[in-house]
């Protein structure tokens, strides 16, 4: 930058800064004058131009754009809020994720296996909840802008195409509902039949609006639509044909309306692997005891390998899989694991404990979990707060680090899943160190 340059900067307030990292949010982080600040919109290694406004920073200009800087695709990602780095190449994004990761583990255990990683295609998310808006002559859907109103969603490259090109349909057929006054929600999960919708109204439908519903599910193939008033936890089914269903395992599962789902099928299979994968040796006879087991993603494809003892608290999707699991080995109970976690003696019979917390992590069940005499398991985590802050507890209670695997399912953001394998059989730790040292390259290789 010559000398007059840096002049008119100065009097102007433009200062530099070097991007030293990406943020949880995925802002990029600088330090001046001994803070911490973040700027939307770039990437570590970059050199910016920016001004503060208040304390605020906003970038004037990428003075040195990052090797992992990319032209995003997306034609509406400076208004919707669901992408906060498609500026940036998804190998780029998949090496920071798989980072981010090994330093958390790093952070608890000693000896950190490097993780297996693995990233979901473009255009393969299968659930999504969206925002509905009225406005003037029509609705817009679509996810809610940084801290703003929902930006219709009229390009995304993130949803599969079947939920995407159902949009447009669903624009006319929601701005003819009496009941969508203002704000509604649009949950919309594409299961092995077809699309399954459960929209939340302010009002109550009219039976003008039921009928309206029931038509569009006839027209596009449809299996169900369902409903429930804003803010309740009640759920009336509007349309239904046949039963929906998916395929988990060798059994197809009727879920509830609005029921979780791994973001992407192809993610889905990658945990189900590594769950399974990440089992110790086990007989048909042992017990898997399974917690927060949904509608059964894991439990099927498990109970090949052992009897699951599943627990879930939402009684609605535990009721989908005992009605899934007729003639498998599989015990699903409903049970609230915060109010009431599985103590020590509950887990006595245990070979293995599974765990697929919600975001919070395992809360109140992780401290008799280690207490317990589990020696293997396999957590897997939506959260790497909340999973450093379980393996915390874990190591102290002996558990070490088997191995790791990190899954990109949510493209673009800064989200990440992981699946960390467990165990405090000392034969188990043993074997798995001596394995990996003898397939890690020698200095001679080199
Ligand atoms: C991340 S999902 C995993 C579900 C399932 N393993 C799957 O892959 O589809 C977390 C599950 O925990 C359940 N859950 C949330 N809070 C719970 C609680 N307090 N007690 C038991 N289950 C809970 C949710 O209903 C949800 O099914």
């Amino acid at each position: 930058m010559d000398v007059i340059t840096m002049m008119n900067n100065a009097m102007s307030g433009v200062l530099n800064a070097k991007i030293e990292g990406l943020g949880t949010t995925g802002d990029g982080v600088f330090y001046h004058d001994g803070k911490t600040y973040f700027l939307p919109n770039t990437l570590p290694g970059e050199t910016v131009s920016f001004r503060f406004t208040g304390d605020t920073p906003e970038l004037i200009d990428i003075l040195e754009a990052s090797n992992s800087r990319v032209q995003p695709s997306c034609t509406i990602i400076n208004d919707c809020g669901g992408c906060a780095v498609q500026h940036m190449t998804l190998p780029a994004l998949l090496s920071w994720k798989t980072d981010r990761i090994t330093r958390l583990l790093s952070s608890v255990f000693s000896d950190v296996p490097e993780p297996a990683h693995y990233q979901t295609p473009p255009r393969t998310r299968r659930r999504m909840d969206l925002a509905v808006q009225r406005i003037p002559g029509g609705v817009h859907i679509g996810l809610h802008a940084r801290n703003g109103d929902p930006v219709d969603m009229i390009a995304c490259d993130v949803l599969a195409p079947e939920l995407f090109e159902l949009l447009t349909p669903l624009r006319d057929v929601l701005a003819g509902l009496g009941a969508l006054t203002g704000r509604a929600d649009l949950q919309i999960n594409l299961l092995d039949t077809g699309p399954d919708l459960t929209l939340s109204t302010p009002t109550a439908l009219s039976s003008a609006d039921r009928a309206k519903l029931a038509a569009f599910a006839r027209e596009h193939n449809i299996r169900r639509i369902a409903w429930t008033p804003i803010g309740k936890r009640e759920i009336e089914t509007v349309a239904q044909s046949r039963a929906p269903t998916i395929r988990f395992g060798s059994a197809d599962v009727t879920p509830p309306p609005a029921a979780f789902l791994q973001a992407s099928r192809e993610a889905e299979r990658v945990i189900q692997d590594a769950v399974l994968a990440g089992l110790p040796a086990l007989n048909k006879k042992d017990i898997i005891v399974e917690l927060y087991a949904g509608c059964g993603t894991l439990t099927l494809p498990m109970s090949d390998n052992g009897r699951v003892i599943a627990y879930e608290g939402d009684v609605s999707a535990a009721a989908s899989l005992r009605t899934a699991s007729g003639g498998r080995r599989i015990d699903a109970h409903t049970r609230d694991l915060v109010r009431q976690p599985l103590l020590p003696p509950d887990l006595k019979t245990a070979r293995v404990v599974v765990l697929d917390p919600p975001y919070t992590g395992a809360g109140p069940q992780i401290e008799p979990l280690a207490r317990s005499t589990v020696k293997d398991l396999v957590y897997v985590s939506c959260n790497p707060a909340a999973l450093k802050k379980d393996l915390q507890t874990l190591h102290k209670a002996g558990f070490e680090l088997i191995s790791s695997t990190v899954v990109d399912q949510f493209l673009w953001s800064t989200e990440v899943e992981t699946v960390v394998v467990l165990s405090r059989d000392p034969k188990r730790i043993k074997r798995e160190s001596s394995r990996r040292s003898r397939s890690a390259p020698s200095h001679s290789d080199s």
